[in-house]
């Protein structure tokens, strides 16, 4: 056992020696900033491979995988730790049910997470897609709506599948390069980053490749098309995202049942307009009665 009898993150010892060492200089790093414990909230459709991301970068198969979309969706919160290094990952349901948001499953994830801290956001979808989907619009503004816009400066954007051979020839980079930007642009309008921040916003992408036949480097690491050993990287990514400065989101009771909480700032408008009718529009008011009682009024408007 580790650390307050969490299990000790022993699946890092199933990866190639040379991912293990970059891993734990990772997770060196990130104790070395004061973070002990990091929490990753696993969100995205159903079937883009959540679950499977989990067991990767777990090293062991810790939550069920189904080519079906699971049944009883129900989030689940894995924890391992290692050298008094914490990892928490929850993997949720997938967010659409027939081409909606699943009102329900949202419901249930963000009870989950009552009293949790989130701190990276790892929205899941494939690689091996041609055209952006409309329903990742969706789940994004579900997540802004949930949590905030400030969640998407914890965000990494993971598409799986990432041995993918693209069609026509086309360069690898290339068309990850096209995917990404495209998932990039729908996501950022469902979680209505202005146009005129876009540019600086940037939300990481990462690849991934979950199957058991992902190829191996001659390190035996695995690696995407393009050579990139892809479970050092990704980790790398996660380490960026959690030192990035911005703050983690603590899910309490406020954030579940208040109003949604991009749109907090309206509730003063009722109190601003009484603010503006005691102390504009009153002494306004009093001043004009105060003038026309005083007004000396013309000869002939005098009555006789
Ligand atoms: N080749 C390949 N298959 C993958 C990859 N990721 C997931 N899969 C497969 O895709 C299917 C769905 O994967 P899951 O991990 O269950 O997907 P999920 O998003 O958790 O699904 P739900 O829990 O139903 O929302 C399974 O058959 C996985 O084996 C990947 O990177 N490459």
């Amino acid at each position: 056992m580790g650390s307050q009898g969490i299990r000790e993150w022993a699946g890092i010892d199933t990866f190639a020696p040379a991912t293990q060492t970059k891993l734990l200089e990772l997770l060196g790093k990130l104790k070395q900033e004061n973070v002990n414990t990091l929490t990753i909230l696993v969100i995205g459709k159903g079937g883009v491979g959540k679950s499977s991301i989990v067991n990767s970068i777990i090293g062991e198969k810790v939550v069920s995988i189904s080519p079906f979309q699971s049944e009883g969706p129900r989030p689940v919160m894995v924890s391992r730790s290692r050298a008094g290094f914490t990892l928490n990952i929850i993997d949720t349901p997938g967010l659409i049910e027939g081409g909606y948001i699943n009102v329900i499953a949202l419901d249930i994830i963000k009870s989950f997470l009552l009293n949790k801290t989130i701190d990276v956001l790892l929205y899941v979808d494939r690689l091996d897609a041609y055209r952006v989907d409309n329903l990742d619009k969706l789940v994004s503004k579900a997540v802004t709506d949930s949590f905030g816009k400030g969640i998407w400066k914890k965000a990494i954007i993971a598409l799986t599948h990432g041995q993918f051979s693209p069609p026509d020839e086309l360069p690898y980079d290339e068309f990850s390069s096209i995917r990404s930007e495209g998932l990039l642009k729908v996501v950022k309008l469902g979680a209505r980053i202005k146009k005129d921040v876009s540019q600086d916003f940037t939300i990481p992408v990462a690849l991934v490749e979950n199957s058991a036949r992902c190829k191996k480097n001659e390190n035996d690491e695995k690696v995407l098309p393009n050579g990139t050993a892809w479970i050092p990287q990704f980790v790398q990514t996660i380490t960026e995202v959690a030192l990035n400065g911005s703050e983690s989101i603590r899910v309490d009771k406020k954030l579940i049942d208040g109003p949604n909480p991009n749109q907090r700032g309206k509730l003063w408008i009722p109190l601003i307009f009484l603010l503006q009718y005691i102390f504009i529009m009153k002494p306004i008011e009093a001043f004009i009665k105060r003038d026309i009682a005083n007004e000396s009024r013309p000869s002939w408007e005098i009555d006789e």
